[in-house]
């Protein structure tokens, strides 16, 4: 039979699982594990970083820019060493370093990144190891069925319902208030990015290298934009990309300088692609599919007209081009 704190441990550790597994975002999955880990073992330090390959390749780096809960240590370069070399099946491996008993787990990101998750204490109960190394279990366990759930597996990038997700929490806050700059001279901006005569590529060189494109397509936008934007894959050969807080004089330099890149572009054995775009500010929509179709109506319009171009849906509309969309209430299609 179970001693009373026996089972309020085996209570605490249920409860910190149902909790960790309620999560549905990279983020506080992450910010979850930590609080269950401080929760249930006060002893223990956390530490969470996201590492990115060096410049050289074959070594991993700290990426700074990667914003995770705040560390309880600095992570030295040989504990980054450790979290490189971790076999992606090992969910969490033991190092002894300067007086210190690190627990070193990792996580395979999209983009050849990777999490690496580290806990340490000076000396580990048998009992608190096995603690640690189950919830470090648990969490890579369903961050990678999180991570699988919203990307798609040919690209990496971010699925069509995290596009719907994205936006509707965008909308969300700015019904709210929490987000309307009103007075400010950016916005967020949706924009639907469509290869140029796709088929054609797929017609001639076969499908396996249709694939190809796409995927070095990614990249390149990808590599385009800064972390902080989202970028999507929405279906076949349309992406779909949110940039946040940025100028109306930046969006155009953001979207054309995506467009000169694949246009720049020598794709492998396929030579010169190209690329339409249409967009729009994200302000009054309501809904994410009235924001996806004013940028689509744009895209659409890009394409009509000659192809590789970017089009903004409200230039069109005030200038005549497009008419306004009217929204009668029940008609809207989902994503
Ligand atoms: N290789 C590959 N092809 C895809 C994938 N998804 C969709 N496609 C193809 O993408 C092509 C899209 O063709 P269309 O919609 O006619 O458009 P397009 O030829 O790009 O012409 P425009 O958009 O008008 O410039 C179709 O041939 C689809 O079969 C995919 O995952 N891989």
């Amino acid at each position: 039979m179970q001693s009373p704190r026996q089972s309020e441990i085996t209570h605490e550790v249920i409860e910190s699982v149902a909790q960790l597994t309620e999560q549905r975002d990279e983020l506080t999955l992450l910010r979850k594990l930590q609080a269950s880990i401080l929760e249930m073992l006060p002893s223990v330090q956390v530490c969470m970083v996201c590492l990115v390959p060096g410049p050289q390749g074959g070594h991993w780096i700290l990426d700074a820019a990667c914003t995770l809960p705040e560390p309880m240590f600095p992570v030295s370069d040989s504990l980054v060493a450790e979290a490189a070399g971790l076999d992606p099946d090992v969910p969490a491996r033991q190092v002894s370093h300067g007086g210190w008993n690190y627990l070193v787990s990792g996580l395979d990101l999209a983009e050849g990144r990777r999490k690496a998750i580290v806990l340490r204490q000076a000396e580990w109960a048998p009992a608190d190891l096995r603690i640690a190394q189950g919830m470090l279990k648990i969490y890579v366990n369903f961050a990678r069925m999180l991570f699988d759930s919203e990307r798609d597996t040919l690209t990496g990038l971010y699925n069509r319902k995290k596009l719907e997700q994205k936006l509707g929490e965008l909308l969300a806050g700015r019904i709210k208030g929490r987000n309307r700059k009103r007075d400010q001279e950016t916005d967020d901006y949706l924009a639907v990015l469509d290869l140029d005569h796709f088929k054609r590529i797929n017609d001639n060189y076969g499908h396996l290298i249709g694939d190809e494109v796409l995927l070095v397509f990614a990249g390149l936008v990808r590599n385009a934009l800064r972390d902080m934007d989202w970028v999507f894959r929405y279906g076949g050969e349309e992406f779909v990309v949110l940039i946040k807080d940025v100028s109306p004089a930046t969006i155009v330099a953001i979207l054309d300088r995506i467009r000169t890149r694949i246009q720049n572009h020598a794709f492998p054995q396929v030579g010169q692609v190209t690329v339409s775009i249409g967009y729009t500010a994200i302000g009054d929509q309501e809904l994410p599919p009235y924001v996806f179709e004013e940028a689509d109506r744009a895209l659409y319009y890009a394409k009509e007209n000659g192809r590789n171009q970017v089009c903004d849906y409200g230039d069109l509309v005030s200038s005549g081009k497009l008419e306004p969309e009217e929204r009668h209430s029940g008609s809207v299609e989902l994503f």
